[in-house]
């Protein structure tokens, strides 16, 4: 019991959670998403053979390839090893997740009648998720662990367009076409989103983050008419259980103000909005960014110098959470994200 609490406190005041709370802190945190995965041989090597949907069953493995990042970069926060897609094969929608082209659906769901069809997660669905936090939990010690899952309109996406797409034609078409079945179809994806988010708050993840990757391909009305409320119930949904709840998308500079309202304590910006333009759209809070993977690629005087830029522009935000605009590219040289970590402590050192 004591040394549990004493890892709590310890926890609580890491410097990440502070940061999320836009609290002093002697350093920006630093972590990056997607930084578990094909960036690392270490991954690619534990892997092998493995089908994505596989590997994320398998808690022994979700607490290795989770901590690898953590071990190698010394970052601030743990990403849970998982996929957006998750939940939903685990309330029993064929999908798979295919090399090279990501999450695709055999059957697009369009209809009613697909809708209903659809149903809620439960807690039982997904033990597997429950057994990884907890491994990780006992792990990380002082490193906080943050869970997520997709938002509404980013899995719908893919459930509508049977697979990733650049225009998101299908996923509009039923949209504008047939709202009704939009709405229906994004209410139980909320529903299932909550409680992927709470199995992992539940058993042990310090944060969440809501990757509405997808939202910037809509204007800012049908952004909030078709889904900012579905996104709003998600968020409300783990509002009470003190957790900093994140909200990210790419290509979102005109919904940042939305998407904060929406029920966001930090807001994820990607690197094509300055976070001191972003500091002034999200009411007071946190930021989480920006810097473009690709700078990765770099010379190493130009990453430092684009690093000491975002920091600057970050530290216009009561409390920045120092990450990559978008993914880390699978090409990337895991050298790069070592530096870049040393780069964020050392230029924000305080
Ligand atoms: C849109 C989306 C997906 N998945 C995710 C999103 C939202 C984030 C974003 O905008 O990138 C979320 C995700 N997917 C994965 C994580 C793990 C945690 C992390 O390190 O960030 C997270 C947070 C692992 C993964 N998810 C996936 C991989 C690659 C699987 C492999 O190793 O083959 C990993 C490590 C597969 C995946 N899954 C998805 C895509 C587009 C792909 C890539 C397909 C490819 O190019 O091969 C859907």
């Amino acid at each position: 019991m004591i040394p549990m609490m004493a890892t709590n406190g310890v926890l609580n005041e890491s410097v990440f959670l502070r940061a999320c709370r836009g609290e002093d802190t002697t350093h920006t945190p630093v972590w990056f998403m997607r930084q578990a995965g094909r960036s690392l041989p270490e991954y690619r090597k534990v892997r092998e053979g493995i089908p994505m949907l596989e590997a994320c069953r398998t808690p022994d493995l979700v607490c290795e390839i989770t901590l690898q990042p953590v071990r190698r970069h010394h970052v601030d926060a743990a990403v849970f090893f998982s996929d957006i897609v998750v939940p939903l094969a685990a309330v029993g929608v064929d999908v798979d997740i295919v090399p090279g082209t990501g999450p695709v659906v055999a059957e697009p769901i369009r209809t009613m009648d697909q809708v209903e069809r659809l149903r809620d997660l439960t807690p039982e669905d997904v033990p597997y998720i429950t057994e990884a936090v907890g491994l990780l939990r006992r792990e990380l010690g002082g490193t906080p662990l943050i869970g997520f899952a997709g938002a509404p309109f980013t899995l719908a996406s893919y459930l509508v367009e049977g697979g990733p797409s650049r225009t998101h034609v299908q996923t509009k078409a039923l949209m504008y076409g047939a709202p009704e079945v939009w709405h229906a179809l994004c209410e139980r994806l909320a529903a299932i989103t909550s409680t992927f988010l709470s199995v992992q708050i539940e058993a042990g993840a310090s944060a969440v983050q809501l990757f509405d990757s997808w939202a910037g391909a809509l204007s800012l009305a049908d952004y909030e008419s078709f889904v900012a409320p579905h996104s709003r119930r998600v968020l409300a949904s783990v509002a009470d259980r003190g957790v900093p709840r994140i909200h990210f998308g790419v290509s979102t500079g005109h919904l940042l103000t939305a998407m904060a309202d929406a029920g966001a304590d930090v807001v994820g910006v990607d690197w094509r909005t300055p976070l001191d333009t972003a500091a002034g759209l999200v009411g007071g809070r946190p930021l989480q960014g920006n810097l473009d993977p690709c700078t990765l690629m770099a010379p190493d005087e130009v990453l430092e110098r684009e690093v000491r830029r975002v920091l600057a522009e970050g530290a216009a935000a009561p409390g920045h959470v120092f990450n990559l605009g978008h993914g880390v590219l699978p090409e990337t040289d895991p050298d790069a994200l070592t530096r870049t970590v040393e780069h964020v402590h050392r230029h924000s050192a305080r």
